[in-house]
């Protein structure tokens, strides 16, 4: 008998076997399953996951070849250039079919483009669906079917078209490949730093696969939802999902979000559900800015802030980056994302404002700086975000809006814990003193073993100064047109 054509099914961004449409094709056929994940080249002098994203690809990738494994199927491991290993796979299989989720970055759209026109050129069917958002991008349009900029339009444009379909299940039957095909060893690509292995902290965090993602999901459902609405803005308590570096690989869809939420909504109240899908609703419309403004990460969208004059300023960069500012609250937020991977959303705002506006350093500078450390890198949600807080992005936070670190902690972090939890130097310090110590007395310093310049920095910049120079900076902009 003549075995069926197998079928090769190429994970990217949807490390899942739940609510996975490709999966679901894959199994419709009937014939053997092949999975494969290709560890991508750097295309445009960037790898296709950041250096704290490799961390988590790793331990999601482990997860995902377990799972596969205990159904039968293989897990096939590569590393190059997909253009070649996709199609020279599939032919050396005798694959009939190719199948994926789609992904929406330029690099990927013109990587998957190839490849299907090289695979349907040589009699390879290829299938491809949308896995990884509520809406495809292109869906949600103004009624003149131009792409939106705003994002309240946009988000009820999007609750317009109606709920999403129904989240899938695992197919209950997969076909394994009777013969293994040849795999490199996930050890070998050397994901997870060693010397030094500045990840160590993340496991104490992270429960990175599908299991811990429905977990989280679970955990916060349950004990999160309800409180979003008031605390979602409080780095100090355990106030949002935490889903973002599940959802960055897939490891859980949007659409299971929608229906897990909506589920638990009854018990939850109305307010906390709206209020979390609308932050959900907030990556759909980063991956409508980028599928149609695809130089999102390189340019801005505004195109008066081409004019702007951003400092150069390695010593501000630096400090920056390794959370010594003097400024606690951009300190403890620079320490919490070496140490964690994550940042709370609050803090990413007001550390990004810190680099962009006190020290006027570019904020495609941060962007990449967040692109090699954050575990939930995305290259959606990190280049609209970077260009929200620099205001010069779609529908973005006027750039006179300065945020003042200071009554930034002492609004959103009013005890100082989550300070004290990543600046331990200054855990000593009263309360009134935390947010600002250069301006607490002597006798409330050395009560509190902090001597200023010397266990903590004094701030590199001075608040009103800096805000007064961005002010001018920007004063010289208007006027100019926009994009
Ligand atoms: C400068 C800057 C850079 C950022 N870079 C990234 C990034 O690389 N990857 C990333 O996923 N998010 C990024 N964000 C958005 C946001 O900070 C994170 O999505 C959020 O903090 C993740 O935590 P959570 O899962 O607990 O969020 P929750 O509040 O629980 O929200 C649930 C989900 O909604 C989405 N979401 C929430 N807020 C936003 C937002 N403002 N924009 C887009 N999607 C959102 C995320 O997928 C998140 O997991 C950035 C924000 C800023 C200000």
């Amino acid at each position: 008998m003549t075995l069926p054509s197998p079928t090769l099914l190429w994970f990217r961004n949807d490390l899942r076997l739940a609510d996975n449409p490709a999966l679901c094709r894959a199994a419709e056929t009937g014939a053997p399953v092949i999975a494969l994940y290709v560890l991508e080249n750097a295309a445009g002098g960037r790898a296709p996951v950041g250096d704290a994203a490799r961390w988590w690809l790793s331990r999601s990738l482990q997860s995902l070849g377990r799972d596969l494994e205990a159904r039968g199927v293989q897990l096939v491991l590569r590393s190059g250039d997909a253009r070649t290993i996709v199609p020279d796979l599939a032919h050396c299989l005798g694959a009939g079919l190719v199948a994926w989720n789609r992904r929406y970055d330029p690099v990927g759209i013109a990587c998957d483009s190839a490849i299907k026109a090289d695979l349907k050129a040589t009699g390879v069917a290829v299938d491809t669906f949308g896995g990884s958002l509520l809406r495809e991008p292109w869906e949600v349009k103004t009624q003149a079917g131009d792409p939106m900029r705003v994002f309240t339009p946009f988000w009820r444009a999007h609750q317009r078209l109606g709920e999403p379909g129904a989240s899938l299940p695992v197919p209950a039957v997969l076909v394994g490949s009777r013969t293994p095909v040849p795999s490199e060893e996930l050890a070998s690509w050397g994901l997870e730093p060693t010397s030094p292995n500045w990840a160590a902290g993340f496991a104490e965090v992270w429960s990175p696969g599908e299991a811990g993602a429905r977990a989280r999901l679970a955990d916060f459902l349950d004990a999160g939802l309800a409180r979003y609405p008031d605390e979602r803005n409080r780095p100090d308590l355990a106030s949002t999902s935490r889903l973002s570096p599940h959802l960055r690989f897939g490891e859980l869809s949007p659409v299971q979000i929608w229906h897990a939420s909506e589920h638990a909504g009854a018990a939850s109240g109305r307010a906390g559900i709206d209020k979390f899908l609308s932050e959900v609703g907030w990556r759909e419309f980063s991956y409508h800015l980028l599928f149609h403004w695809p130089r999102l990460a390189q340019d801005n969208f505004q195109a008066r802030f081409d004019a702007f004059p951003w400092r150069t300023d390695p010593a501000g960069l630096a400090a920056w980056q390794r959370g010594l500012t003097g400024y606690p609250l951009v300190d403890a937020g620079m320490r919490e994302l070496w140490q964690t991977g994550w940042m709370h959303n609050r803090v990413r705002m007001v550390v990004a404002s810190f680099l962009i506006k006190h020290l006027m350093i570019d904020w495609r500078e941060g962007e990449a700086w967040f692109w090699e450390t954050l575990v939930d890198a995305d290259a959606a949600n990190n280049a609209a975000s970077w260009q929200w807080v620099a205001g010069s992005g779609a529908d973005a936070a006027p750039y006179f809006r300065v945020f003042n670190p200071v009554k930034q902690g002492e609004t959103f972090d009013p005890k100082g814990d989550y300070i004290r939890r990543y600046v331990p130097e200054l855990a000593r310090l009263p309360d009134s003193a935390i947010h600002a110590p250069w301006q607490a007395d002597d006798q409330v310093l050395k009560g509190a073993g902090v001597r200023l310049g010397v266990t903590y920095p004094r701030p590199i910049v001075d608040h009103a100064v800096a805000r007064a120079r961005a002010l001018d900076a920007f004063q010289a902009l208007r006027g100019r047109d926009d994009v």
